[in-house]
């Protein structure tokens, strides 16, 4: 098995790894999503002239000429049409979220009011200015400006800007129908209760935990035994109903790792088999191109898979760390190695190393948050070093 780079496989994957085009989502949905068309404001923002304040609103040239006490022509919650200030030298009492009544361009609110028998008493000696607590029609955005450009991961924020320009339908990026297969004869189902022989299968869930938090929305859960006749019924028949097949163990030297030679006997063109990491090293990616179907062998350890998903498939943020103690690693492979993140005053991350035992020891993983990628040109890692830091979704 030849090795590749870490950089090489993930340039291969990004190369071969299919568009999955975009889709039409409601509203309601609020999974994450990343935008696939640019989004106008449908109309100025605020489209009103809208009072900041509860208070009263006048006319600020009354005001400026030394005018202290305004009649209170009447009340203007939000929502009303806001009625004209018919006379310039009276004032309305107005609420927050009104629209501005014109003729008035000044709002006091009325902890520097008095109000008495329906006159308002200006107390606060400060010099109130034009437009004060005024949040201008259109200052935000003009009508027609983008206000989310495509591209945009759709966090709270833009979900909510969304709703207010009544996207209920947008356009994001589609995400594959993606199944997790799980392959061993030694597992068994979370609720069964396993043998000393057996283990409960829980790849797939951490797998598929990540991949729900990134927003792919269609993910399903399958469990195969190592028998290569199950396995190329099962590939036939999930190859035609899925974008991405995502399989976890069996891809390395054991007589019973039959998926590397059932996917040559399927067509499926590999691109990568063998990474120079740890863990993961057996890692396997291929294209399947007449049935349009992407294929990810993932090694069967369960921290082997869970980094390489991180790695090499899911969106991760370019972040870095400083490593809190000196690492040394002999092998001329790139190491994955789990961190506890802790974030300093000083606005640093400090990874702190919790290597586990090996590959199979997921338990070690309860008390990290991502890993550090240490290059594989490198033995020693000293104290004090920035690293790429990936977190778990
Ligand atoms: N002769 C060699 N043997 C191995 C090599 C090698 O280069 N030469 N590579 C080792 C490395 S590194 C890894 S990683 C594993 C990968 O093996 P497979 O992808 O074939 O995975 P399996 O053998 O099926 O399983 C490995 C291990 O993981 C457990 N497992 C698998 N699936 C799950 C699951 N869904 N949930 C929980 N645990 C799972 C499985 O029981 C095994 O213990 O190969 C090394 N061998
Ligand atoms: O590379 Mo394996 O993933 O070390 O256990
Ligand atoms: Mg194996």
């Amino acid at each position: 098995m030849p090795l590749i780079s870490v950089n090489t496989a993930a340039a291969l994957i990004r190369q071969h790894l299919p568009d999955w085009g975009t889709e039409i989502v409601s509203l309601s949905t609020l999974h994450p999503r990343i935008l696939a068309e640019p989004i106008l404001s449908d109309r100025p923002y605020p489209p009103i002239d809208r009072i900041m304040m509860d208070g009263i609103a006048l006319n600020w040239q009354h005001y400026d000429a030394g005018q202290r006490t305004f009649p209170i022509l009447g009340t203007v919650a939000a929502g009303d049409v806001p009625p004209p200030l018919s006379d310039p030298s009276a004032c309305f009492e107005v609420m927050t979220g009104a629209a501005l009544p014109q003729g008035c361009d000044l709002v006091i609110p009325y902890e520097a009011l008095e109000i008495k028998e329906g006159i308002a008493s200006i107390r606060h000696p400060e010099p109130w200015l034009p437009y004060q607590f005024v949040h201008r029609c259109g200052s935000d955005a003009p009508a027609g400006a983008v206000i989310l450009p495509a591209g945009t991961p759709l966090h709270s924020p833009a979900w909510g800007i969304l709703a207010s320009v009544g996207h209920t339908q947008v356009r994001v990026k589609r995400y594959p129908r993606t199944q997790l297969i799980a392959t061993g004869n030694e597992l068994v189902a979370p609720e069964q209760t396993p043998n000393p022989h057996q283990l409960r299968l829980s790849n797939t869930y951490a797998l598929a935990a990540a991949l729900q938090r990134q927003g792919y929305s269609q993910v399903s859960l399958t469990h195969l035994p190592d028998d290569p006749q199950r396995l190329a019924q099962h590939y036939q028949a999930a190859s035609q109903t899925h974008d991405l097949l995502i399989y976890c163990g069996g891809v390395s030297k054991g007589k019973f790792d039959y998926l590397p030679q059932l996917w040559q006997q399927q067509g499926v063109q590999q691109y990568i088999h063998g990474v120079a990491q740890r863990p993961g090293k057996p890692l396997w990616f291929g294209i399947d191109h007449q049935r349009q179907t992407a294929v990810f062998g993932l090694p069967g350890n369960p921290v082997s898979s869970l980094v390489c998903l991180h790695r090499y498939l899911l969106e991760t943020p370019v972040l870095y760390a400083r490593l809190a103690a000196p690492v040394h690693f002999e092998k001329p492979l790139a190491y994955f190695l789990p961190v506890k993140l802790e974030t300093t005053q000083n606005a640093e991350l400090v990874a702190h190393p919790r290597p586990m035992q090996n590959s199979g020891d997921f338990l070690a993983l309860a008390d990290t948050d991502g890993f550090v990628e240490l290059p594989a040109e490198q033995q020693t890692f000293a104290a004090g070093e920035c690293y790429r830091y990936i977190p778990w979704s």
